[in-house]
């Protein structure tokens, strides 16, 4: 391993990380713009009484989400608990609503 070797390892790693670092804030953005929108469809349904959660449109969007992403080379397992991790926050703030009578 030469000193141009090491160099070159040291800004392929800079390089990489700011791409993740770009990609994280995409992450970060992309989160806040769903939350928006789950936000307001709890508020609609604390106003209409309808239930904080959907079982069949849960399993609907685990199922196209498994699809994407294998196309996407992703873990479709890790893709799937993670999907599972942020409903489980949407129903949550959907509780307090209809907890609140939002
Ligand atoms: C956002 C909704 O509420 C819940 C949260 C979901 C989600 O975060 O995608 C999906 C279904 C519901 O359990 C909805 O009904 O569309």
């Amino acid at each position: 391993m030469t000193d141009d070797d090491t160099a070159r390892a040291a800004a392929l790693l800079k390089e990489h990380r700011a791409s993740i670092d770009r990609l994280d804030a995409i992450l970060v953005y992309t989160l806040g713009e769903r939350f928006k929108h789950t936000q307001a469809v709890g508020r609609l349904k604390a106003e209409h009484d309808l239930p904080a959660s959907d079982p069949a449109r849960e399993a609907a969007q685990i199922e196209r989400l498994e699809d994407l992403a294998k196309r996407a080379d992703l873990d479709p397992e890790f893709a799937k608990a993670f999907l599972n991790f942020i409903i489980r926050e949407v129903i949550h703030h959907h509780e307090k609503f209809q907890d609140e009578g939002a």
